[in-house]
């Protein structure tokens, strides 16, 4: 049992060299990258907050979770053991369980589902199995989690398909390209490891850790925008970028233009 908490009990080993700058923290760079998540998290989590509590406060657990999932991502990248890694992995099955059961779009419910709370459950049920078969071959978590993004991907394709609001193509082209660019750098210091080690940069996957984070940013607020404007559309969401909405970078959240004004009574 104490061998799964154990230095490098993982089969996963990233491509950055191990113990080059500590004795105890096994992959220093892709440890410290790790940090993005307790920037990001708590920001959104404020940015978040009106719109959660018009819409349901439970909103707050993908944030509160990606703080999580950066605790985890550390202790993974510290010791690379099975443990880290499960825990890793798993918290991330459970944030994109939180995700679908908020936001996944009602029109696109199984038939058998009734409503919202029937879904969640039918997540919940799906993540407890999955949870459990994540033991059988951990080798295949990490791509498993990341066909996620591919559904992900395609559900916003068709959600934004007749879409010509301009800020919201904006921000899906944003959150596209990021995690293009977070999956490159995944998939290039899993597959590509010998030609970057040439070159002596092997920092891949701490940059992938900065891009996903900012991924989930943008489109997690794109996702809860669509949602806003179906399931409480009384309250006309709209996006604004922080710190600045004239900006080229920033963070995307929603702003409620028409709380405790023009709610519908019926
Ligand atoms: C209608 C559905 C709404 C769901 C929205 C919720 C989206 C957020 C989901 C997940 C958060 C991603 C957190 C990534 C943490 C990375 C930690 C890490 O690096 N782990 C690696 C080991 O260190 C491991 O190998 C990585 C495994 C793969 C993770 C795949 C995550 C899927 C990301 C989905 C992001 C959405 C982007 C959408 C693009 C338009
Ligand atoms: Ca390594
Ligand atoms: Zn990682």
């Amino acid at each position: 049992m104490a061998g799964v908490f154990s230095y490098e009990s993982s089969e996963v080993d990233w491509c950055e060299d191990n113990y080059k700058h500590s004795e105890n923290v096994v992959e220093y760079f892709n440890t410290m990258s790790s940090f993005i998540f307790f920037v990001i998290s708590p920001i959104m989590l404020y940015l978040l907050h009106p719109y959660a509590k018009e819409r349901n406060l439970a909103v707050h657990l993908v944030w509160i979770m990606m703080v999580f999932v950066g605790i985890f991502s550390m202790y993974f990248h510290m010791t690379l053991s099975f443990m880290g890694q499960m825990l890793d992995e798993l918290s991330i099955l459970w944030v994109l369980a939180i995700g679908y059961s908020l936001w996944f779009p009602r029109k696109h419910f199984p038939s058998f589902v009734k409503d919202r709370t029937s879904f969640a459950r039918l997540v919940l049920t799906i993540t407890i199995i999955s949870t459990l078969s994540s033991f059988v071959k951990p080798t295949a978590n990490a791509y498993a989690l990341n066909c996620f993004a591919i559904h992900i991907l395609y559900s916003l394709f068709v959600e934004l398909k007749s879409c010509t609001d301009e800020r919201v193509l904006r921000l899906a082209w944003a959150s596209i390209g990021l995690w293009v660019l977070a999956i490159s750098c995944w998939i290039s210091d899993r597959f590509g490891c010998s030609f970057w080690q040439k070159l002596d940069f092997c920092y891949l996957h701490g940059i992938w850790h900065i891009l996903i984070v900012m991924a989930t940013a943008y489109a997690s607020t794109l996702i809860a925008y669509l949602d806003a404007s179906q399931e409480i559309p009384y309250s006309l969401p709209d996006l604004q970028y922080w710190p600045r909405n004239n900006w080229a970078i920033g963070l995307p959240y929603i702003v409620l233009k028409g709380t405790n004004t023009t709610r519908k009574t019926c």
